[in-house]
């Protein structure tokens, strides 16, 4: 298990680079937040400049590359983005990750255009769902509109100018109608999901075969869980007022039911998925973050081959 990787404890992995100091402030990094995050400084300085350092390597060995085939084809260099991709549980923090790593990149590159985005979008609006009777496995592999997602991505990899795609919401639960999300030629893009890392259904492309580098994010079953049960809270909480949100009728029931509803939906759906198509994507990434209570990044695995 784990034989291809090397790893690292927090220290370890923060000595592999010496200090350039990112300027990063808890200001700025309130800005990335998302519900209840803690997000420290601290993680900046010990895990995300190491991991900036690797990745300018990556990224200046595929620019170098390119110019060579470019060369080597009488043709000019393209415009190509560097597409890195970030898989993990469902409320594991890969919007979080997604976020600040977006911070980072663009204060760290400022020349750079560098964009972010989550591939939930792919999803089947509810109403496909039902009529699929899918609904139940929200998430899964068949729930996605991979077709599009391929198409979208090839658009992307291939350079093409304000590239659209659907967008989702969590508050709602479902696509937001007629609003889109745009893709338009940058240097870096990010995209999180869970299904990132998936296995082809037989022969076709696979998400991650448009990646530059990937990153999955690792916890105990049991902490996802409490995460995921947390930021269900917190959504419902806050569309307390809103009748016309997914949340409205629980977050005014007995909080108990709506509780066991969280339960029922990590148990059913989310733990089933993370067993059976989550967890066995994460060795074909070439960064696993490993994570333990209160987020914090305890280990750093990297693919050495
Ligand atoms: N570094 C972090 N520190 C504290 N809380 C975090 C951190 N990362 C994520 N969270 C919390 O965990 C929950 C899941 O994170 P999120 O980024 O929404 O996950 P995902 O995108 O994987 O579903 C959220 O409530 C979020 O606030
Ligand atoms: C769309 C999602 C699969 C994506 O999850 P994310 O990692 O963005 O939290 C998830 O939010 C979801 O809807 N899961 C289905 C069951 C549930 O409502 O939690």
């Amino acid at each position: 298990m784990m034989r291809n990787y090397s790893e690292f404890s927090r220290q370890a992995w923060a000595d592999l680079t010496p200090k350039v100091k990112l300027a990063v402030s808890n200001e700025d990094l309130a800005k990335v937040k998302s519900l209840g995050d803690e997000l420290d400084v601290k993680d900046v300085d010990e895990i995300y400049e190491t991991l900036l350092t690797y990745l300018n390597l990556a990224y200046e060995q595929k620019r170098e590359t390119m110019a060579k085939k470019a060369a080597f084809l009488k043709r000019d260099l393209p415009k190509l983005p560097y597409v890195i991709g970030i898989s993990g549980s469902v409320a594991v923090g890969k919007s979080t990750t997604a976020r600040l790593l977006q911070l980072l990149l663009t204060r760290y590159y400022p020349a750079l255009k560098t964009q972010m985005m989550t591939t939930d979008g792919f999803i089947y609006p509810n109403a496909e769902l039902e009529r699929r009777k899918l609904m139940p496995r929200k998430g899964f592999p068949e729930s996605y509109n991979m077709q599009m997602l391929r198409d979208f991505l090839r658009d992307v990899v291939s350079g093409k100018k304000d590239v659209v795609y659907p967008l989702y919401s969590q508050e709602l639960s479902d696509i937001v109608p007629g609003q889109y999300g745009h893709v338009n030629q940058p240097d870096i893009l990010i995209i999180e999901g869970i299904n990132t890392l998936q296995l082809p259904e037989s022969g076709q492309l696979v998400t991650s075969d448009f990646f530059d580098f990937s990153i999955y994010i690792d916890a105990d079953e049991d902490l996802i869980e409490k995460w995921y049960m947390q930021r269900f809270k917190k959504i419902m909480k806050m569309k307390k007022d809103d009748p016309s949100n997914f949340y409205y009728d629980l977050a005014n029931g007995p909080e108990e039911e709506a509780m066991q509803l969280a339960e029922e939906t990590w148990q059913m759906v989310n733990l089933v998925n993370l067993r059976q198509y989550i967890a066995p994507t994460k060795e074909r990434a070439n960064l696993i973050l490993h994570k333990v209570e209160g987020h914090l990044i305890d280990k750093i695995y990297l693919r050495s081959f």
